[in-house]
C-alpha cells in the first residue's frame, strides 16, 4: 500500500494503542500460568504471532474480543506426529522471548519467521543456551532446537538486544535448580528488562537484580492472573512528537508511572522546547521553538526514527548517539530513516552508531520506502507534516506490525493522507 501524505496540523486527543511490550508479556506469562485472562490487547501482527507461536507450542489461548483466556499447555510430544513448526512472522520479541521458553519446556520445535526476523541476529542466544544443555541446528531460521535447558550460570553481552535476557527470565523460573544471568557489557535497553520483570513479578514469579546482572530461583511457579495491557508510549511518541511540530495532542490511556523507557518521549519534547503537560485525563503536547539537543539513545532504541524526524525541523543540530542497535530490526533503521530524510531535503549524516540532523523550518517532500518498517513508515508520516509538497510512502502497510489504525487515527487528528495504492 502507498499512501500520499500532505502537510497539516495535528489536533485532538489520541488514544494510547495497548503497549505492545506489555501485550507479548503478558500473554507469555499467562501461558505459562495455565489460567487467566490478558484484556485490553489488540492484535497487531506482533501480537497475532505471540497469539499464534504460543498455540503452536502446545499453550490454550482462546481469543475474546480484545482478550485472550488462557488454558491447560499439551505438551506437542504428548500428542505424537510432527515436531512444530513455531512462526513468529517479523516478530523479534516473539523469537527471542520463546526459544528460551520451549527450551526449559524440553520440546524440539522448529522456529521460523519472515522479512528480516531471518537476518537479525540471535547467535548470543543460542550460544548461551547450548552450553546449558539444548541443542541447535544452527543459528539462523528455520532453527530446530530439542533438549532441555539446564539451570547454571548465563553469561550474554548487553548490548546486541535485551531480547535474549527477557527469554531468559522468562525461562529460568521453570528449571529445576537456580541461575544467574551475567551481562558482561553495558546493558542496553534495560528498561524492556524492567518491563519483564514487572510481569513476571505479576505472575508471582520472582527475579533478582544483581550488580552483574540477575539472579533467578528454580522451581517457581507462574500464578494464574487476570491483567489488562497498559497504553504504548513507543507509539504514542509518533502523534506527540506531530503535535510539537506544530498543533496539540492530548493523549489518553498512558500510565504515568509505567516502567516503559519510552516515556522519555516527553522530556526529550520538552528538552526540544515543545510544551508538555500531565493533565487528569492525558499528556498534552503542544508545539513550541524547537532546538536540536543530544539524545543518548542506549536505552530508547524505538524512539529514534520519529526522534530523527522531529530534530530535522529543530533549530540547530541534533547528535542521536549510542544507536548502532538501531541496525539489527526491521530495518537498519539509521541507514533507513538517514535516507528517508535525505530524500525529503534534510540534513543528515549517518555514522556507524549516530546520526548527526541539522534542522530547517520545512522540509521539501518527495517519495521514500517505507523499508518494511512500521516506525519508518509513521516516522515519515510525521515528516509530511512540514513538507512543502507531499510525502508518498510506499508500503505503508508495514504499520501493520505493531499499529493497523495509524492512520485512521492521524487522519482523526486533522492528518491529511489517502492512500494511492492498495
Ligand atoms: O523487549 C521488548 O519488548 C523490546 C526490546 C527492544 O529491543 P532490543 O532489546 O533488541 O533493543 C525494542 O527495540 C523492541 O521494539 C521491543
Ligand atoms: C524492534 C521492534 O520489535 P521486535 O524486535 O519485537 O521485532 C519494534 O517494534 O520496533
Amino acid at each position: 500500500m502507498d499512501v500520499m501524505v500532505s502537510a497539516s496540523t495535528l489536533r485532538g486527543t489520541a488514544s494510547a494503542v495497548p503497549s505492545k511490550s506489555m501485550g507479548h508479556r503478558s500473554l507469555i506469562c499467562a501461558a505459562l500460568a495455565g489460567g487467566g485472562t490478558v484484556s485490553g490487547l489488540r492484535f497487531s501482527a506482533d501480537i497475532s504471532a505471540t497469539v499464534d507461536a504460543l498455540s503452536a507450542m502446545g499453550f490454550s489461548l482462546t481469543r475474546d474480543g480484545g482478550a485472550v483466556r488462557a488454558g491447560a499447555f499439551t505438551p506437542p510430544s504428548s500428542r505424537g506426529g510432527e515436531l512444530p513448526v513455531i512462526d513468529c512472522n517479523e516478530s523479534g520479541s516473539t523469537l527471542r522471548f520463546l526459544i528460551p521458553v520451549a527450551a526449559a519446556l524440553g520440546e524440539s520445535v522448529t522456529f521460523t519467521g519472515r522479512g528480516r526476523l531471518p537476518s537479525r541476529p540471535i547467535g548470543v542466544l543460542t550460544d548461551a543456551l547450548s552450553q546449558h544443555g539444548v541443542f541447535f541446528s544452527g543459528d539462523s531460521l528455520p532453527l530446530s532446537m530439542s533438549g532441555y535447558l539446564k539451570p547454571g550460570h548465563f553469561r550474554l553481552p548487553g548490548n546486541v538486544s535485551s531480547q535474549y535476557i527477557s527469554g531468559l527470565l522468562f525461562a529460568l523460573p521453570l528449571l529445576e535448580g537456580d541461575s544467574v544471568v551475567e551481562i558482561t557489557t553495558p546493558l542496553e535497553s534495560k528498561p524492556y528488562i524492567d518491563l519483564t520483570v514487572k510481569a513476571l513479578g505479576d505472575f508471582g514469579i520472582k527475579v533478582t537484580e544483581t550488580s552483574q546482572g540477575y539472579a533467578v530461583r528454580g522451581n517457581q511457579r507462574y500464578e494464574p492472573r487476570d491483567c489488562a495491557v497498559e497504553g504504548d508510549y513507543s507509539n504514542a511518541a509518533f502523534f506527540a512528537c506531530g503535535a510539537a511540530l506544530g498543533g496539540a495532542v492530548l493523549t489518553t490511556g498512558l500510565d504515568p508511572a509505567s516502567l516503559q523507557g519510552d516515556r522519555d518521549i516527553f522530556p526529550l519534547l520538552e528538552r526540544m522546547g515543545a510544551k508538555v503537560t500531565w493533565e487528569t485525563d492525558g499528556v498534552r503536547v503542544q508545539s513550541g521553538p524547537l532546538r536540536g539537543i543530544d539524545i543518548d539513545a542506549s536505552q530508547i532504541p524505538d524512539l529514534v526514527p520519529v526522534l530523527a524526524v522531529t530534530a530535522a525541523f529543530c533549530e540547530g543540530e541534533t547528535t542521536i548517539y549510542n544507536a548502532g542497535r538501531l541496525r539489527l530490526k526491521e530495518s537498519d533503521r539509521l541507514s533507513a530513516v538517514s535516507d528517508c530524510l535525505r530524500r525529503l531535503g534534510a540534513q543528515v549524516e549517518e555514522g556507524s552508531d549516530r546520526l548527526k540532523i541539522t534542522g530547517k523550518p520545512r522540509l521539501l517532500g518527495g517519495e521514500v520506502d517505507g523499508c518494511n518498517d512500521h516506525r519508518i513508515v509513521m516516522a515519515m508520516a510525521v515528516a509530511a507534516l512540514r513538507c512543502e509538497g507531499p510525502v508518498i510512502i510506499r508500503g505503508a502497510q508495514a504499520v501493520e506490525k505493531s499499529y493497523g489504525a495509524f492512520f485512521e487515527d492521524y487522519q482523526a487528528l486533522g492528518g491529511n493522507c489517502h492512500v494511492i495504492r492498495d
